[in-house]
């Protein structure tokens, strides 16, 4: 059976209209109208034990209320959430002993407290046993470096010093699962490395499965197996990178270092080439390997300049997530821009 089911899911929210101007506020503030937002539309998938799998999407996509619902804290619209076999919001207390949650922007630590004390808080209060309390500390502690400052108060750490704390508070009672919603989002990359070891650790060590919700693509690179890609409430992709790269991969960069001016050409865009300039003023040439060949590019550019230097670069996973949206939009919605 998978750890989590999810079965046509759906969320709506109904919201009060907003108006604009003064009468038409005035008039709002006597007859209230709502609307309705659909945050989650139709969504199915099932996760089994010991998945990492990073849920993307653009901002407003409908990541945090599925999550939400599968924490219990949002009752569906219609359709169903199993986890471990519960219903969450049927079973908060419960489910929330089998998980745990790091949000980004929000501590769930004693803000005046040192972190060690705070630590311990939560020994008692999740009744964690005093030698697996150990264990775990020792285990938790080395990877996150948690001795550096451990005696500090909560409200005095930096943002990675607080993100690494509240980790190590998220697992210390051995969830199954954990939902951790940017974790590495303001750090810097040593820090971002050592949160991303850690949760490759829990995940091998104690098979703990993790739902990643991040807009940093290196997260997903370097830990992720599966994606699901989420936009407008609904699944536009669940699969494996590798899968999702090969299917939306294609554009491939170059970058010219030339003696003369690069002067865009017209040829060159209607080959579907387009171009910009790099902070170096280097030159950078993207397009399709499907349709072009970067040798036919490179000739073509060499017929007509002096080239210092040229590399052709590998696609950016943030590059796939654009043409992955790009050709959705093409086919549903106007084109927007995601994930800049
Ligand atoms: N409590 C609420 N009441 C009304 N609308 C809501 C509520 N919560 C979320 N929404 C709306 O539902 C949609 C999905 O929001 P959600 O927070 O799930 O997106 P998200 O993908 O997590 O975005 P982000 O990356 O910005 O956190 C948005 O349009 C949001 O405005």
């Amino acid at each position: 059976m998978p750890l989590i089911e999810v079965q046509n899911l759906r969320k709506e929210f109904k919201r009060q209209k907003r108006r604009d101007g003064f009468w038409p506020l005035m008039k709002s503030l006597v007859y209230r109208e709502y609307e309705q937002k659909v945050a989650v539309e139709d969504i199915s998938f099932t996760i089994d034990q010991g998945e990492i799998v990073g849920y993307i999407g653009p901002n407003g996509a409908g990541k945090s209320t599925t999550i939400k619902m599968m924490v219990g804290i949002l009752v569906p619209t219609s359709g169903a959430v199993h986890v471990n076999g519960l219903v969450p919001f049927e079973n908060r207390i419960k489910n929330a002993r089998r998980i745990g949650a790091v949000f980004g922007q929000k501590s769930q630590l004693w803000w005046d407290t040192p972190v060690i004390e705070s630590l311990r808080l939560t020994k008692y209060m999740y009744d964690i046993p005093e030698d697996r309390y150990q264990q775990n500390m020792a285990l938790f502690g080395d990877i996150l470096g948690l001795d550096e400052f451990k005696n500090v108060a909560v409200r005095s750490l930096s943002l990675g010093q607080r993100m690494r704390a509240d980790l190590c508070a998220a697992l210390l009672h051995d969830p199954d699962i954990v939902y951790l919603d940017e974790p590495t989002i303001g750090l810097d990359v040593v820090v971002k490395e050592r949160i991303r070891e850690f949760i490759r650790e829990i995940n091998r060590e104690r098979g703990t499965t993790v739902i990643l919700t991040t807009h940093d693509m290196s997260d997903i690179e370097k830990l992720c197996s599966r994606v699901m890609v989420v936009d407008h409430g609904k699944l536009m992709y669940d699969g494996n990178l590798t899968t999702l790269k090969n299917d939306y991969g294609n554009m491939e960069t170059m970058e010219l270092d030339t003696e003369e001016v690069f002067v865009m050409d017209d040829a060159l865009l209607r080959m579907g080439i387009t171009s910009s300039q790099t902070e170096e003023a280097r030159t950078q040439l993207v397009y399709d390997k499907k349709n072009i060949n970067s040798s036919a590019v490179i000739k073509w550019i060499m017929d007509r300049y002096s080239v210092r230097d040229f590399k052709v670069k590998e696609t950016e996973i943030e590059e796939i997530i654009r043409n992955l949206y790009a050709g959705f939009s093409q086919e549903e919605r106007p084109r927007q821009e995601v994930m800049a």
